[in-house]
């Protein structure tokens, strides 16, 4: 039986291309993110990958993205389930401030370490395994099923609630997975075996 699982980080944001950091605020993408969104539909389309199961979060980057890659697909028919167990981390205290402002003010390591570390909170936010705590359960309640079942399901989501469920997909540790980045647009295909686990990955 196939048990395919595609995840897709939203497209370049307005908040991306001015450097902000986001979280939960919900700027659209930009024209490049709507280019990057057409260019993932694109290449799953060259893939023969069509969906039976679409999954997204509550804010529009992402919404639009999967709109997007659908129209592509010419499945824009297909229910979305819009869940914000998928959001972003919450990134508290440093939504809406510049990235490279930050770095000045509390240093290059302490802004690496909110953003990218396992267990370090940005102020008022979400730690990676904070956002894990809430993107797992979604995932094994309402997606893995649906992949086990044999339907073919994409989520499109954000770097962050996305790396959260990478770190259980590829099997990360808390050191590795600081190093996974997640480009925005890039389809990444997962095949799962009867187990649950990922047979293989690839990125098209
Ligand atoms: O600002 C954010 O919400 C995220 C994703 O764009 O940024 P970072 O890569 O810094 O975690």
């Amino acid at each position: 039986m196939e048990r395919t699982l595609v995840l897709v980080r939203h497209g370049q944001s307005e908040w991306n291309l001015k450097n902000l950091f986001t979280g939960w605020k919900d700027p659209g993408l930009t024209d490049v993110g709507v280019k990057e969104a057409h260019e993932a539909g694109r290449k799953l389309k060259a893939e023969g990958i069509t969906f039976d199961r679409a999954f997204t979060s509550n804010l529009s980057r992402a919404q639009k993205t999967l709109d997007i890659i659908l129209g592509e697909l010419g499945q824009t028919d297909l229910k979305v389930v819009r869940d914000e167990a998928l959001n972003e981390r919450d990134y508290g205290d440093l939504s809406g401030l510049n990235k490279d402002e930050a770095r000045v003010k509390w240093g290059e390591e302490q802004v690496h370490i909110w953003r990218r570390s396992y267990d370090i909170a940005p102020p008022g936010g979400e730690s990676l395994r904070d956002t894990l705590a809430r993107t797992l359960p979604y995932y094994v309640r309402e997606i893995l099923p649906e992949v086990m079942s044999g339907k073919r399901v994409i989520v499109t989501a954000h770097g962050n609630s996305l790396r959260a469920l990478i770190m259980v997909l590829e099997g990360h540790t808390q050191d590795s997975i600081i190093a996974r980045e997640v480009e925005t647009g890039v389809p990444m295909i997962y095949t799962l075996g009867p187990d649950s686990r990922v047979v293989s990955h690839r990125e098209p």
